[in-house]
């Protein structure tokens, strides 16, 4: 196998794609190293499968410099696409095979495939290798997904979505798994619409709005969210207080001496510091309102020129 751990797993700069009139993707800038779990988090409409999808191979950029494995997806070829792995839909029209028949079967696509049993087991259906995959549920129908995604031991794997439709005891499994895939030297780019999920497996995370990268960091710093101020609240006589500092300990213990000094408690004490959503909404706001400054300073020009 070639350069399995050569420069970065994926490299984008200035990816453009249109649709008619529309910019689905504008001037995206993207890396993901070697090792790492990246997640990609936007609004609806703001380019994240377009992107991912010219990542695989399945859709070709209008401009833009794009490396995937050190290969051009437009081009590469089946060697490169045994290095990845996609999690796709099962396909209907393999409904009526069992789980360990669709395991093993995928596995035989494969120059270096991983053990079909000890995916089955991985992907916690175990118990179910003996069930035709349209009698699974929802869960275990996605379990099956990412079975097939990784039997091939991707170096590198696409996840689009993948907890949608999971009860939480099936996303907290499902984190485990990930996490495991990333202890075994799996990369992995996620897309997702749930922040804990993206806060739980990611080393980094991109915001894309609007088609570009508005901003990307560790989900504990992004958007500048570790040196955001903390608000801290409580209550004196059933009246509720709340102050904004950068120095919430300092804070508490002059509450702890004074509002809390006869009974060394400070009532409805609460320390909130922003969470990723705060952080994730303030940012799509703000690229929304600078687009749509932009689009209305356009609109203006165009009603300049004809009038
Ligand atoms: N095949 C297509 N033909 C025309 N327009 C498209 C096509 N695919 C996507 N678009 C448009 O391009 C823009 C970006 O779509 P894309 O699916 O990449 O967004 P997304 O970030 O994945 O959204 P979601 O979170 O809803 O999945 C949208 O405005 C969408 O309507």
């Amino acid at each position: 196998m070639t350069g399995r751990a050569d420069g970065p797993a994926v490299h984008v700069r200035g990816l453009h794609k249109r649709y008619g009139a529309k910019r689905a993707v504008d001037g995206l800038d993207l890396q993901v190293e070697r090792g790492e779990i990246v997640a990609v988090l936007g609004p609806n409409g703001a380019g994240k499968t377009t992107t991912v999808e010219t990542l695989e191979g399945f859709r070709r950029a209008d401009a833009g410099h794009v490396r995937v494995l050190g290969e051009d997806p437009a081009t590469a070829g089946r060697a490169w696409r045994s290095r990845i792995g996609v999690v796709l839909q099962t396909n209907d029209d393999l409904a009526e095979a069992t789980v360990r028949e669709l395991v093993h079967h995928f596995a035989g696509f494969y120059p270096a495939p991983r053990d079909p049993e000890d995916v089955i087991d991985a992907v916690g259906l175990r118990e179910k290798v003996g069930t035709r995959a349209r009698q699974l549920s929802g869960g275990q129908r996605r379990r099956l997904d990412v079975a097939l995604g990784v039997v091939g031991d991707p170096e590198l794997l696409f996840l689009d979505e993948p907890t949608t439709g999971f009860d939480p005891e099936a996303r907290l499994e499902f984190w485990d798994l990930v996490e495991g895939l990333r202890d075994g030297g799996t990369t992995i780019l996620l897309t997702t619409h749930y922040l804990d999920e993206a806060e739980r497996l990611a080393d980094r995370v991109v915001v894309v709005a609007q088609g570009r990268v508005v901003a990307e960091g560790t989900p504990a710093e992004i958007g500048g969210r570790a040196g955001r101020r903390a608000r801290v609240r409580w209550t004196v006589d059933g009246v509720g207080h709340e102050e904004t500092t950068d120095s919430p300990t300092a804070l508490v213990a002059r509450l702890a001496a004074t509002v809390g000094a006869a009974t060394g408690e400070v009532p409805g004490l609460q320390v909130l510091r922003p969470t990723l959503e705060d952080v994730y909404l303030s940012l799509i706001g703000e690229a929304a309102t600078a687009a749509g400054t932009s689009t209305a300073a356009r609109r203006g020009t165009g009603t300049e020129e004809a009038a």
